[in-house]
């Protein structure tokens, strides 16, 4: 099986399910289309992401893909590019509720790579107000860099920002591990 992502998160939670996974990361246009729905572009991000390193992979080996998107008031929020742009996004973020969105894609690998299986969950995080210098205490620490909407639930962010969640938690994180695993056992037992 192939994950199809550079995520240590993801990595981790694959093997901490017992999943032997080998790491090929995708190199793909992140960018929204015009007009495209959040759900849709998250979707669309994992199923490429799969399907590309799927092509390239051995005949009917598994490749997963996945995506995580922060979702406020329609509006996606990526990582961010800079302190600033962190902070605009936290700011945002403060005494809201806002949607994560994790897809995941399961491809076939070989010439006739193809989808198997995919899925958007999505888990509602409730932030508490934010103080600008708890913003920027935040952003100090450097977790805000890598990770959509600019927090890690994981991390400082989940023991400092967040008032509740509704849902699944690893979707936060970026895989929703228990989900993921029952469709892979269902095609695993299929193979
Ligand atoms: C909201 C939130 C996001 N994140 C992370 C999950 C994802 O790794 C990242 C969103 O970026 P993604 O583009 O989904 O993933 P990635 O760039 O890390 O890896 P790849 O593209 O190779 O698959 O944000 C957290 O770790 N914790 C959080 O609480």
């Amino acid at each position: 099986m192939i994950l199809a992502s550079q995520s240590p998160r993801r990595i981790e939670l694959l093997r901490e399910a017992g999943f032997d996974i080998a790491i090929q990361p995708a190199c793909i246009d992140e960018a929204a289309h015009e007009g495209e729905a959040p759900l849709d572009l998250v979707a669309r991000l994992a199923s490429t992401k799969a399907l590309t390193v799927a092509a390239s992979a051995p005949e009917h080996e598994l490749i997963i893909g996945a995506d995580t998107i922060v979702i406020l008031n329609q509006k996606i929020l990526g990582k961010p590019q800079d302190n600033a742009q962190a902070h605009e996004m936290l700011r945002a973020l403060s005494g809201k509720t806002h949607l994560v969105a994790t897809a995941v894609c399961i491809a076939a690998g070989g010439r006739l790579a193809h989808v198997l299986d995919a899925f958007v969950d999505v888990c509602e995080v409730e932030f508490w107000e934010l103080s600008d210098t708890e913003i920027d205490t935040y952003i100090a620490s450097g977790e805000p860099m890598d990770k959509a909407g600019a927090y890690g639930i994981q991390g400082i962010g989940g023991r400092k920002l967040v008032k509740g969640i509704h849902g699944d938690f690893y979707t936060v994180v970026g895989l929703p591990i228990a989900r993921l695993a029952r469709v892979l056992t269902r095609l695993n037992s299929h193979t």
